[in-house]
């Protein structure tokens, strides 16, 4: 496919996550499925085509004018691929296959794409309503902050100190990813996105299918570092999920001490089994609910940490998933914060006295990150106490990162644009 023809390919598929309110991936998979002549190159370079326009939504249309699939990409081309009027004007040559030729006035305003008067939700790509919530945030930062995330997210590697002695031994071994080491997680390799804004299929790799890395953010690698776990600790990951943070936990603790890892949704833990035994984890117990049964009641009381992966609406990790922002509504917040609420009830019938709990989240909303623990706090009066941020950093060896990290009321925020990495949010709690 010629890029115009892609380009055409991209309008029609984001014509159809509009009028279908789909997710993103299941509208290119219907793509692809109806149009077999397109390679897997075609097909990602459209897919890269789509992300960076959902990315953009609003600041592509705003320049354009108006809110069609062709704007939004016309837009997007100019705003986030940087290409000028002309060559945009090249490519809408109205070939077969091709877009048709730019207008007049979609030639003006390519030409001027001018963002200046641009309210904050529309130049930074977010949706108005959760804006009182980010300014509480980032204050005057928030444009740039939530600009930041409109970017694309590059690929992490945790390096696996369970298989490997060094981080530089993994890096060594993998030369032609040309990943680069990680500037705030001491076990992080980055591989920087390509043009077509596609990673290397590192699940391929020889030294992934031994266990010596695992694709991880780097801001989840600190997140799980910020645990503070030793070896030797009885350890509860309550939202384990596939188990990315159960492995760095199992990793921090060398195999030593205990972690049960479990979920409230059997289906979610399925994974984690593989991943365990690829990464030579021997510390972990799988613990899958049955029938509704608490899968970990016979520990409460018993734990020094409390893992709260939380159940999120996954606002930090934007650039990874632009279309998400776009399906967010104040409902889906409603019922995180609820499910949020839950398991921190939970951990806090988990935890012993003199134990912690380590709330995490991949979102900047205040409503599931500071409110979440404020919840918490007030449902369980004076059982639990905040551990200061500086003394967490302090704890698990990360004294130097205070600056980079944003502090919020009880925690720690991490951005792309502070940390360059997705948005977590991390905080601790004592019990007393
Ligand atoms: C952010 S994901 C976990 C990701 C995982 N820890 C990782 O690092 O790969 C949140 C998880 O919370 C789980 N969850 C939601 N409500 C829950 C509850 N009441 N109890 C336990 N887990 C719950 C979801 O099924 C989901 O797997």
């Amino acid at each position: 496919m010629t890029p115009a023809a892609r380009i055409s390919a991209a309008i029609e598929v984001l014509g159809d996550i509009e009028a279908r309110r789909r997710p993103a991936t299941d509208a290119l998979k219907d793509w692809g499925l109806s149009h077999r002549f397109a390679g897997s190159k075609d097909r990602a370079a459209i897919a890269s085509l789509v992300y960076d326009a959902l990315r953009r939504k609003a600041s592509a249309a705003w320049i354009m004018g108006e809110n069609t699939p062709r704007a939004v990409v016309l837009g997007m081309l100019r705003l986030q691929r940087g290409l000028n009027a002309d060559a945009i004007a090249a490519l809408c040559s109205g070939d077969r296959f091709a877009p048709e030729p730019l207008t007049g006035t979609e030639r003006e305003k390519l030409d001027a794409a001018k963002l200046d008067d641009a309210p904050a939700h529309v130049a930074a790509d977010f949706p108005e309503w959760i804006e009182p919530s980010l300014t509480r945030l980032f204050g005057d930062d928030l444009v740039a902050e939530m600009q930041a995330l409109t970017t694309r997210a590059p690929l992490d590697l945790r390096v696996n100190t369970l298989k490997v002695s060094s981080r530089e031994e993994a890096h060594d071994a993998l030369p032609h990813l040309a990943a680069i080491e990680t500037s705030l997680s001491p076990l992080g390799l980055r591989i920087m996105p390509g043009e077509d804004g596609r990673g290397p299929a590192v699940q391929v790799e020889p030294e992934f299918i031994k266990g010596w890395i695992e694709i991880q953010d780097e801001g989840s690698q600190l997140a799980a570092l910020l645990s503070g776990v030793k070896p030797g600790e009885q350890v509860v990951d309550l939202c384990a999920g596939g188990g990315g943070k159960t492995l760095a936990l199992a990793a921090m603790m060398e195999n030593h001490g205990q972690i049960y890892a479990t979920d409230g949704d059997a289906r979610r833990l399925a994974p984690i089994h593989d991943r365990l035994t690829r990464a030579g984890v021997r510390n972990v117990q799988v613990r899958t609910p049955r029938g509704g049964a608490d899968a970990v009641s016979d520990l409460n009381g018993k734990i020094d940490c409390v893992l709260v992966d939380a159940p999120c609406t996954g606002v930090g990790t934007w650039r990874r998933n632009p279309d998400a922002k776009w399906r967010l509504r104040p409902g889906s917040l409603e019922v995180r914060r609820k499910e949020q609420a839950t398991v921190l009830d939970r951990a806090a019938s988990l935890v012993k006295p003199g134990g912690r709990i380590v709330y995490i989240t991949c979102s900047i909303l205040a409503e599931e990150n500071d409110e979440a623990i404020e919840g918490l706090l007030e449902r369980k009066s004076g059982e639990f106490e905040i551990v200061s941020m500086p003394r967490v950093l302090e704890a698990a060896g990360f004294g130097r990162l205070a600056g980079s990290m944003r502090a919020t009321a009880h925690g720690l925020q991490m951005t792309p644009l502070r940390t360059g990495t997705d948005g977590f949010f991390v905080a601790v709690l004592k019990k007393r």
